[in-house]
């Protein structure tokens, strides 16, 4: 018997985020290995049109909840959601929905943030910092709380090269930032911002800094625990392997060289990609909620979710390997063959822009209008231009993740809770899994469907006959062009034109004599 799925049995459980990429999993495993769990409460927000209700129908009716249809088939009765918005004062719970989570709650798993990289300092410090103190503040009235479970990003002190499982201070009081939020309108914000920031890239790892510091100035008597996952992928093997739902960090950029949009990136090909994927992520979260419960440690510890120290790979391998599965496995609709590569410099990146990503897409629009159709490709691909740069900073580094705690953890584990709860990135082959990613990406991401990869291989086939049309026409007027204006292009011309000539005479004189 496990010894972590016994322990959720008969728990209520909050979780926060549990809409995004990471709750998903952790409810669809929790669900799934203790289908006698009390109730998990999450907090959720309407949106876009949508009621709590038909938000929580649509995850639980999902490809993704097939096999825990099965195994819990009164899932709904086990998910209560809770109206909640941790933008608001007491997350603008009612009374009664406050009086029971504060009452019964046993574990609290805390995913809940804003990861967008260029969100306003005030939303972010207000999501990532502000209500993770407001949930503490709840967790310390909880009278049955055994645990409560932080996620963290392992870039939280991407600032630094080295990073060991311990909380490193920011210059500045999370607590005065939070108070100074209250008062400092957004220009001054805006002003003051870089230089609260300081070496962090993004005003998102510089708030999950912040919000760990929270975390350990605000834990009093509480048992909490940190996990901090590196970049997020598809699942590896649970609930099945591939599934993917949204287009933060590597998704997005397969998408994009998938449907041929990006042709160059700057990366460094041997810098580590340190991609985990989410089910491990679940795994040792739902790992550690219980190791935090039952061993309660005198201390917060922080578990490191990472690949690069124990099974490292690297961009290029990556890249390659994303690549190599678009031959097999093509997009639908593609804009150009799938083809692209890692830049180093910044004139090659400046050059590769213009010729790769901007020209094709503003012949593309050209194009469209041409045919009394809405130019739309060139603000694809600023978009698409924008993102990169924002995620350049992730890949032409590396960082090295100590996993003492990650590992200590794994070996107090049973056999049996160390293969249903599996966190060791050690046994994962990294070129199945990214065909796996890509794959995925393609079915749960894109939709598509897999009988359709016979018309797609056909639409490459067409656009690299167009490609070489193209260039070949291309070639031909440039070349009208400059012997038009060139004496040495006329005699290169002519030199090339007679000895073509003389081959001709040559071959036809030669078959003729065998004749
Ligand atoms: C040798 C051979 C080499 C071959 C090379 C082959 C290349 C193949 C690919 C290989 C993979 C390499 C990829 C590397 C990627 C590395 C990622 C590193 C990330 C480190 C993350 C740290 C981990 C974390 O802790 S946090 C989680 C990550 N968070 C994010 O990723 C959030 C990032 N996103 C943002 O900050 C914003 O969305 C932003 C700024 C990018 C865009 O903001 P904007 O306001 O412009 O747009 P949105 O309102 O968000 O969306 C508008 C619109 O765009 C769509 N969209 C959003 N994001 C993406 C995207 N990434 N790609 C494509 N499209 C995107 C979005 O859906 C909206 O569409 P609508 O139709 O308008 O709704
Ligand atoms: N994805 C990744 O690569 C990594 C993620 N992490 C961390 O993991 C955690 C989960 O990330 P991930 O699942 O990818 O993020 P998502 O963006 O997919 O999910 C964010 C969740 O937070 C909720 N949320 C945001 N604002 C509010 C609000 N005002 N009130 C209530 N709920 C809100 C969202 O709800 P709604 O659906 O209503 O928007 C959603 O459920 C985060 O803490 C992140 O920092 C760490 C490392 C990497």
């Amino acid at each position: 018997m496990s010894m972590i799925a016994a322990f959720y049995g008969g728990k209520s459980i909050l979780i926060t985020g549990a809409t995004g990429f990471l709750g998903k999993v952790l409810i669809e495993k929790l669900c799934r290995t203790s289908p006698d769990l009390k109730v998990i409460y999450i907090l959720v927000r309407p949106k876009a049109g949508h009621t709590l209700q038909q938000r929580v129908s649509q995850i639980i009716n999902s490809k993704l909840f097939e096999k825990v249809r099965e195994v819990c088939p009164n899932v709904h009765e086990k998910i209560r959601a809770i109206s909640a918005d941790l933008n608001q004062n007491d997350f603008a719970i009612s009374k009664e929905d406050m009086q029971e989570l504060l009452s019964c709650t046993n574990i609290i798993f805390h995913c809940a943030a804003t990861v967008r990289f260029d969100d306003h300092l005030r939303h972010a410090v207000q999501l990532n910092v502000t209500a993770t103190q407001q949930l503490l503040f709840m967790a310390s009235q909880m009278p049955k709380l055994e645990a409560f479970i932080h996620i963290s990003t392992a870039f939280s002190n991407c600032n630094l090269k080295h990073i060991d499982e311990v909380i490193y201070p920011c210059s500045v009081e999370p607590k005065k930032i939070i108070d100074s939020m209250e008062w400092w309108d957004d220009a001054i914000v805006d002003e003051i911002a870089p230089k609260l920031m300081g070496d962090w890239p993004n005003t998102y790892t510089y708030t999950k800094a912040l919000g760990e510091m929270v975390v350990q100035q605000e834990s009093g008597n509480l048992n909490i625990a940190i996990i901090r996952p590196s970049i997020v992928g598809a699942t590896w093997q649970e609930p099945f392997p591939g599934w993917v739902d949204n287009l933060n960090g590597p998704n997005g950029m397969i998408v994009a060289a998938g449907r041929g949009f990006l042709r160059a990136i700057r990366a460094s090909p041997l810098a580590v990609a340190d991609l985990i994927p989410v089910d491990t992520v679940i795994n040792l979260t739902l790992a550690v909620g219980w190791y935090t419960a039952v061993h309660r440690p005198k201390s917060t510890l922080i578990y490191h979710c990472t690949s690069g120290n124990l099974n490292p790979c690297n961009w290029g391998k990556m890249g390659c390997q994303v690549l190599s599965t678009f031959e097999k496995i093509p997009f639908e609709k593609a804009f150009r063959r799938p083809h692209a590569d890692f830049t180093a410099n910044t004139i090659t990146v400046h050059y590769r822009n213009a010729v790769s990503h901007r020209a094709p897409a503003m012949i593309y629009d050209i194009y469209l209008w041409l045919t009394g159709r809405k130019p739309r490709m060139t603000k694809l691909m600023n978009r698409l231009l924008r993102t990169i740069s924002m995620l350049e900073y992730f890949i032409n580094r590396s960082w090295e993740w100590s996993t003492y705690n990650t590992e200590m953890l794994m070996s107090e584990l049973s056999p049996e809770d160390q293969r249903i709860f599996n966190f060791d990135v050690r046994q994962l082959n990294w070129l199945e899994y990214i065909e796996n990613y890509v794959l995925g990406v393609k079915k749960y991401l894109l939709k598509e469907d897999m009988a359709g990869i016979p018309e797609a291989k056909q639409h490459l086939r067409r656009l690299q006959n167009i490609y070489y049309l193209f260039n070949t026409v291309f070639f031909l007027i440039a070349w009208r062009l400059l012997i038009a204006r060139s004496q040495i292009a006329r005699n290169v011309w002519f030199f090339i034109v007679s000895f073509c000539y003389k081959f001709l005479s040559y071959f036809r004189a030669s078959s003729t004599l065998k004749a």
